[in-house]
């Protein structure tokens, strides 16, 4: 089990961290979920010991990171959100690398790392510096875990991987929680929150909500509309100024707009946007997915 309780870190006059307490359970894929700047990395590197919380504790399957960091360096497979490879070192180079700075080798675990590394062994004389985005990755995450760790931490891991790379990456992460492993990854997409067990939810340092995703979703009650328009720039501001509106943002290609009155029908809203002269296809009552949840959670929250 991890628990954080009250965990505050603040650089200057940023509360990075804001009273944040949550437990996460053995064997849990659990992700952090938030937008840059959220606080994730700084909660990541108090787990891992690299740096003290202001205020509160941390405990990390019975060991106190600031306390006993050497035996909490031993057990966590940590991939940060740069690239922690040696780029002028080949694949074979910095996987050897990371099994020798643990103690072990790449035979004895390889059996963990298998079904990854087979797909980057082919270019296993090729420098990290020359590899792809999603070889860097699989190349990072085989590192992470050569020493067979208890809990895999996993910053922002699929930033800047291409849509295939990443949802291979996560059936990765399938597969290692299956082998018992405890994993703690953070992302900045919301499609990825559903892929995990629970999420919390992250913004300004603060936790929002800590549940499963697909009760995250549930819990959210008031009618939502999605509104294909024209212009949405012009008609975001209209309906930001009508004095019903209780939140419109955009979302991809369209608007999502929620309504103060609990019963407003997609016609008074169509009507509304005619009155503006505002030329739009059609407004419709849609389910919210994960990111209309954090919205809202996060809305008129400073
Ligand atoms: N060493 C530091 N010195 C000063 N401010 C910092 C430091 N580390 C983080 N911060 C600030 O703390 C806040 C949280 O940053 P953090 O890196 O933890 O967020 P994040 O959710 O991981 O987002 P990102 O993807 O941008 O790293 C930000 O406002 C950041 O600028």
């Amino acid at each position: 089990m991890i628990e954080f309780k009250n965990i505050h870190k603040s650089f200057e006059d940023v509360h990075a961290v804001d009273d944040v307490s949550l437990r996460i359970e053995e064997g849990e894929l659990f992700g952090f979920i938030g937008p840059d700047g959220a606080g994730k990395t700084t909660l990541f590197r108090m787990l891992n010991s690299l740096l003290i919380p202001d205020e509160g504790q941390i405990n990390l399957f019975g060991l106190d990171p600031v306390k006993e960091y050497k035996k909490v360096r031993q057990i966590i497979g940590y991939m940060p959100g740069k690239f922690s490879l040696y780029y002028d070192l080949s694949i074979e180079e910095n996987l050897q690398f990371f099994a020798t700075v643990f103690g072990t080798t790449i035979e004895e675990n390889y059996h963990l790392i298998e079904d990854i590394y087979k797909q980057i062994e082919p270019f296993k004389k090729r420098p990290a510096g020359k590899l792809s985005g999603g070889m860097k990755q699989k190349l990072a995450l085989s590192c992470a875990l050569i020493h067979k760790p208890r809990l895999l931490l996993l910053d922002e891991p699929t930033t800047g991987v291409d849509a295939v790379s990443r949802r291979e990456f996560w059936e990765m992460l399938q597969k290692l929680k299956e082998k018992g492993i405890t994993i703690v990854v953070s992302t900045p997409y919301m499609d990825e929150a559903g892929l995990c067990d629970r999420v919390a939810l992250m913004q300004n340092g603060k936790i929002h909500a800590v549940a499963p995703p697909s009760e995250i979703v549930s819990q959210f009650s008031d009618p939502l509309y999605t509104i294909k328009v024209k212009n949405n720039y012009k008609s975001l501001q209209a309906l930001r100024q009508w004095e019903f509106c209780e939140n419109v943002y955009p979302f991809g290609e369209t608007l999502h707009y929620l309504d103060k009155r609990n019963n407003v029908s997609a016609d008074v809203i169509e009507a509304y946007l005619s009155s503006q002269q505002l030329t739009f296809d059609k407004v419709e009552m849609i389910q919210p997915d994960i990111e209309d949840c954090f919205i809202a959670l996060t809305h008129n929250v400073g």
